[in-house]
């Protein structure tokens, strides 16, 4: 019993460590904030670590954006590996403005999220399937994501990591429950969005959109953003977000500061919110939701 005790102390839980950030369009700057972050969470005992969309840049406008993409093999991406490598630490990039495969001809690129193993490796890439093309005149929102953004192509399966089986998405894509569901379906214990949500579609929907998602799904919801001014024309709501699978908000870097939450993963306590309430045994994917009468 003793030993019991002891393999379920919470020390023994892996560590995620859920950042935000201000980026701005000067890469150098931004490699050394999330440097500094990453290695901040390594302190701290996690073992992956989540930076936001947009942690490589937000450029001031379309052409800067497109001028300061890169592709997965450049230096950006290469520095990262080196860092996972050196501090053994997992790293969901989200948001990374990768050229698309027609660059050359197009000029497009995609909006990626990338996960690093601790010895630096590649291990997956999911391009947002969703593009942010809206609006809101009222609330002085207006951005065409695709304007410069060619959507992803297709689902991709969650990713075995030391927390758990991280399912991906990015920003807008956690207003698609679709997409969060067939991440369930395959397997997803952990769902990631990281985010630059605005500040007025933040301050009405950011964490009741986290909570619905982790509440659905019965999955970690771990959101990390970006927060504050980026340049004269684009500012950040922040909050990144850590919930777990009953919904509960377990950590909030608030609406102003860069920084990280820490938060333990507990996998068995996932399998009795789900033992004890089966929503997925009762979905009707099968004979209900496809058909009327
Ligand atoms: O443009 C870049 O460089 C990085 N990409 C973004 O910031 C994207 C596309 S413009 N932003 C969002 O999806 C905000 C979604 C949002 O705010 C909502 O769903 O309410």
């Amino acid at each position: 019993l003793g030993s019991q005790n002891m393999m379920s102390s919470s020390s023994s839980l892996p560590v995620a460590a859920v950042c935000q950030m201000t980026a701005t369009p000067d890469k150098e700057a931004n490699f050394s904030t999330c440097t500094r972050l990453v290695e901040q969470a390594r302190e701290g005992g996690a073992c992956m670590v989540f930076l936001p969309e947009g942690f490589d840049y937000i450029g001031s406008n379309r052409e800067e954006t497109l001028q300061l993409s890169e592709s997965l093999d450049g230096d950006i991406i290469s520095r990262y590996s080196h860092l996972a490598r050196k501090l053994d630490v997992w790293l969901s990039l989200g948001g990374f403005h990768e050229r698309g495969h027609d660059w050359k001809t197009d000029r497009r690129i995609y909006n990626s999220h990338i996960i690093l193993n601790g010895q630096g490796e590649l291990v997956s890439v999911y391009r947002k399937a969703h593009l942010f093309d809206v609006e809101l005149t009222s609330k002085g929102v207006s951005l065409k994501e695709s304007a410069f953004t060619v959507p992803g192509p297709r689902l991709v399966a969650p990713v075995q990591t030391p927390i758990g089986k991280v399912g991906l998405g990015v920003c807008y894509d956690l207003r698609f429950p679709e997409l969060s569901s067939a991440l369930r379906r395959h397997g997803a214990e952990i769902l990631t969005y990281p985010s630059a949500f605005t500040v007025a579609t933040g301050t009405a929907h950011w964490e009741v959109l986290l909570r619905a998602r982790a509440i659905e799904t019965q999955c970690f919801v771990l959101a990390a953003a970006q927060v504050g001014a980026h340049h004269a024309k684009r500012t950040s709501y922040g909050h990144a977000l850590a919930v777990d699978p009953w919904g509960e908000v377990t950590g909030d870097c608030g609406g102003s500061d860069e920084g990280l939450t820490l938060v333990q993963i507990d996998l068995q306590r996932l399998r009795d919110v789900r033992r004890d309430m089966p929503v997925q045994q009762h979905r009707r994917d099968q004979d209900f939701y496809c058909s009327l009468d």
